[in-house]
């Protein structure tokens, strides 16, 4: 397994971060790999990204040696979601078919997981969000269909999406965990629009989907001090909770999205008014 660190940053750091700096600090690329596992551990809220593309032989986690105990799981849960061609989990020895975007609840106390692909010529592609857990629930498959579903925004101003809860409690249950996955569809522009801020929880979007040709320009900082980061298809963006999240696309294109922190009250933000920033 390759494991990359992130440091993270405060606010006040972003001020003086060369656009290569601010990148490697708010940015993971690369995480998807033919045939390979790859992960960064950040210091957000302790939450590993990770990214799996399995193809003849399944992509294993099962050994703490980077989380500094006996197994991966053993005091973390996660969230995997399939943004690739159909595949499998094998938590313990029970399997779980996963489609293109199930998602997969690990809860803690997982000895091994593995991961594997269908068709190795089209490979399930699977996206990892693992964070700190303190106490044990269930794993489980998550089908798109069984995913609480919810549309923000409005076509006139480009900001019509769909977001599906994964893994949310009224769904079903997990330690601090929330994943989701949000759908921009053609012709519209914008996530998380008009933006806001949750200094309880750290948020992780993982952009996919996008044709190649095509970026988001993903808004990040203090609501009176934006930056930008020019993000593509497979591209991470570690979002602390200091920071607001948004971003328009030049195309279609999906994000899921990962937090963790003190509660699962995803309504438990602040919205920022446009009119606000800079
Ligand atoms: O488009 C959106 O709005 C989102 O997907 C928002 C994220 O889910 C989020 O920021 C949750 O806090
Ligand atoms: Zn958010």
């Amino acid at each position: 397994m390759d494991m990359q660190i992130r440091y993270g940053a405060g606010p006040g750091e972003i001020d003086h971060m060369t656009t290569d700096r601010l990148r490697a600090e708010f940015m993971v690329e690369g995480l998807f790999a033919p045939g390979e596992l790859r992960m960064a551990y950040t210091h957000l809220d302790r939450m590993i990204v990770g990214g799996a593309v399995p193809e003849d032989a399944p992509c294993e986690i099962a050994g703490g040696g980077e989380v500094g105990t006996p197994g991966f799981f053993d005091a973390r849960e996660a969230g995997i979601a399939n943004l690739g061609g159909a595949g499998w989990a094998e938590i313990d020895g029970t399997r779980h078919a996963l489609a293109g975007r199930d998602c997969l609840y690990v809860g803690r106390g997982t000895g091994t997981l593995r991961l594997g692909s269908d068709d190795p010529a089209a490979p399930a592609r699977f996206y990892l969000n693992s964070v700190p857990a303190g106490a044990d629930h269930p794993s489980r498959a998550i089908p798109r269909a069984e995913a609480k579903m919810v549309e923000f925004g409005d076509c006139d101003r480009g900001n019509f999406r769909q977001l599906r809860m994964y893994i949310h409690p009224e769904v079903g249950p997990s330690c601090l965990l929330l994943m989701g996955i949000t759908d921009v569809p053609q012709g519209q522009v914008w996530n998380t629009q008009p933006p806001h801020l949750h200094e309880r929880r750290m948020e992780a979007y993982g952009y996919f989907d996008l044709a190649p040709e095509d970026r988001v320009f993903h808004f990040m900082g203090r609501p009176d001090n934006t930056r930008h980061l020019v993000v593509q298809d497979g591209d991470i963006v570690l979002s602390p909770a200091w920071s607001i999240h948004m971003g328009a696309g030049t195309g279609p294109y999906c994000f899921v999205w990962g937090m963790t922190g003190e509660n699962q009250a995803y309504e438990d933000v602040t919205p920022v008014p446009v009119s606000s920033l800079r």
